[in-house]
């Protein structure tokens, strides 16, 4: 069974991720295939130099993820430049990985910008994991040291609450503890089994 799992930035996906994980689910990262297509020596990073200039690169001749973060999340045309080199890329990986992943039981492509993508009804089954914006607003400036205006830009570069609710099969309400998370993730989990 092939699954989808998204939410916006900070709204919980990776802590879902985990723990279905430990239920059993074997897990596709999109935001980790989204890194090793531009990671050093790469035909993705040489791309990305090429459109965004070699002030993009780190003395260690890694991509300078913050430098091009203030870029994309201030200009939606180089957001879209950004993404038409990335995401290619992105869907080969996905393509290899599912070819060799176990063909029965519970399979998560974890995709962040699944809603936007228009692919979601390429898959058996959707979960949408909801955190409100200043929950998620929150989290950033306290995980990854950004200004307000940084996490509302990445906010608005995403899909609306309403766009992901359209694509959601299973819709996980991220606003308990993590034990209240853990037990709805594990009820979700049990109906994926079920329907597989
Ligand atoms: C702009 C980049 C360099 C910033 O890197 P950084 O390390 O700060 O963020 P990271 O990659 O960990 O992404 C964190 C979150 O940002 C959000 N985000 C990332 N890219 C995008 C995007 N193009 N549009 C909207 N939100 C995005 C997602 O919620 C993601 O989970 C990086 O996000 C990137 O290369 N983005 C383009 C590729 C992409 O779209 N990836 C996301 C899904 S495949
Ligand atoms: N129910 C919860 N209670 C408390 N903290 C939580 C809860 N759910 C998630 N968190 C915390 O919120 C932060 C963001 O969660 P997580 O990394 O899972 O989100 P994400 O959607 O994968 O983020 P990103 O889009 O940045 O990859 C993490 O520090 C995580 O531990």
């Amino acid at each position: 069974m092939r699954v989808g799992l998204t939410g916006g930035i900070a709204s919980g996906k990776s802590t879902v991720s985990a723990i279905l994980a430990e239920l059993g689910a074997v897990i596709i990262d999109g935001d980790k295939l989204a890194r090793e297509v531009v990671e050093p020596g790469t035909p993705g990073l040489a791309q990305v130099v090429e459109a965004f200039g070699p002030e993009i690169l780190l003395p260690d001749g890694g991509m300078d993820r913050a430098k091009v973060g203030q870029i994309v999340f201030n200009d939606e045309a180089k957001r879209k430049v950004l993404e038409g080199i990335v995401h290619p890329l992105v869907f080969e990986r996905y393509a290899a990985l599912e070819a060799s992943a176990p063909k029965d039981g519970v399979v998560i492509h974890d995709i962040p910008l699944l809603a936007e993508s228009g692919r979601a009804d390429t898959f058996d089954a959707v979960i949408v994991v909801e955190t409100p914006a200043e929950v998620q607003i929150e989290r950033m400036l306290r995980d990854r040291g950004w200004s307000r205006a940084d996490a509302e830009s990445r906010i608005a570069a995403q899909a609306t609450p309403e766009q992901r609710r359209a694509i959601a099969t299973y819709l996980i309400v991220n606003t308990g503890t993590r034990e209240e998370l853990r037990a709805r993730v594990e009820a979700v989990y049990a109906e994926l089994v079920a329907a597989a």
